[in-house]
């Protein structure tokens, strides 16, 4: 595709880390978030074409082995002298010779990645969807996450996205507290929102496997969809036990970085749905992939987050968009959990849906002084931008 193109060489790679208050506590069972830390890569060509890509991650460590400082000083040691001069339209190429020197590192790869396909479609002038075969919806449902903690803010909180058409299926985060008291607050918040909408669950892995066994049968009885990650990424034998002697569905989260987690997991039927994530697969080719081995192992789609702000939103969203069945909907609602926007156009999220911009490339762009206000080595202190 990019053989009409001249050849561009990769002149800079920047990466800059902001520091973002999230609306209220984001609650994990491994972490609580106060605010989100955004890891943004700028790669600009000899053209003067830059692109954008994200490899935000959650919890500093708390929830992958890769941390936003970790993220930019690898990029900025190990992979950019492999970048630097060399052809910014051959991304396969580029992203192989990351591959040969550079071993995991997913979500600074991802990064690089998307930024080098936003440049190339800015160049061709396409959606950057068009790169991954064009699009086969133009909107993406979004579910929620109630994750404050505390039942009635919950309840709340999901009224006021129902009212507002912005969300009509929630993920709630559970695993913090005992089954018995976890699955007491799941049962309450779906008695409240009853068959308005769509209950899942998030564990992330904080179960044992006769804490899942417990926690499933509850679950099932309160209503809930579907169960995501209850238990160690590692235990793929586990979920093939839960999943047997369980109704409710089963998705593979942590349990799932990138295709060769995809197939295994696929091998012994160990989840029914896979949460995609771009970072997660070390890039949207990646991704592409996990979503075609679920594809042939007949295992459901769900397009998954690390709450990037719009960069990575956005990128997801246009490989998402690409993907023929997406049974599950995705939960790509990073920037409305921040307190501050970073792009000239905030994204539209209405019906329930993300609307993807038709533009080239991610189809979105940055506020320059928001991003440079929020950078963690601005020079003058965060004033607010309200
Ligand atoms: O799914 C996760 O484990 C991570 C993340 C995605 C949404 C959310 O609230 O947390
Ligand atoms: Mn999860």
């Amino acid at each position: 595709m990019s053989s009409s193109l001249p050849a561009t060489s990769i002149e800079t790679v920047e990466v800059l880390l902001l520091d973002v208050p999230t609306i209220r506590p984001h609650r994990l069972s491994m972490t609580t978030m106060h605010r989100q830390t955004l890891v943004l890569v700028r790669i600009t060509g000899n053209d003067g074409v830059a692109g954008w890509g994200e490899a935000t991650t959650i919890g500093g460590l708390a929830y992958g082995e890769e941390s936003p400082e970790s993220i930019k000083v690898n990029i900025e040691t190990y992979m950019t002298p492999l970048l630097l001069g060399a052809d910014a339209n051959q991304v396969a190429a580029r992203m192989h010779l990351l591959d040969e020197h550079v071993q995991g590192n997913r979500f600074a790869k991802c990064a690089i990645e998307t930024a080098l396909c936003d440049a190339l479609a800015r160049r061709l002038g396409v959606p950057l969807s068009t790169l991954f075969g064009g699009r086969v919806r133009e909107t993406l449902p979004i579910a929620w996450t109630l994750a404050s903690g505390d039942t009635t803010r919950d309840i709340e909180e999901a009224e006021k996205m129902l009212a507002q058409r912005r969300h009509n299926i929630f993920k709630l985060k559970i695993g913090a507290r005992t089954v018995q008291q976890d699955c007491a607050h799941v049962a309450a918040i779906k008695r409240a929102i009853g068959e308005r909408g769509s209950v899942r669950v998030d564990v992330n892995q904080a179960w044992t496997e006769t804490d899942a066994m417990l926690g499933m049968q509850l679950l099932a009885d309160a209503g809930v969809d579907l169960v995501e990650q209850p238990i160690a990424a590692s235990n793929h034998d586990g979920l093939c036990r839960l999943r047997q002697k369980n109704r409710i569905a089963i998705m593979a989260d942590e349990s799932l970085h990138g295709p060769q987690d995809a197939y295994q997991l696929a091998r012994v039927g160990a989840a029914d749905v896979f949460a995609v994530k771009i970072n997660q697969s070390g890039g949207l080719a990646g991704a592409q992939q996990v979503a075609a081995i679920a594809g042939a192992a007949q295992v459901d789609l769900y397009g998954g987050t690390m709450l990037e702000g719009a960069i990575g939103t956005m990128a997801s969203a246009q490989l998402f968009a690409t993907f023929g069945a997406l049974a599950w909907g995705t939960e790509l609602f990073g920037p409305l959990l921040l307190t501050e926007e970073i792009l000239a156009t905030p994204l539209r999220y209405r019906d329930f849906a993300l609307e993807l911009p038709t533009g080239p490339g991610l189809g979105i762009e940055l506020d320059q002084d928001r991003v440079n206000a929020l950078r963690r080595d601005r020079k003058t202190p965060l004033v607010s931008l309200a």
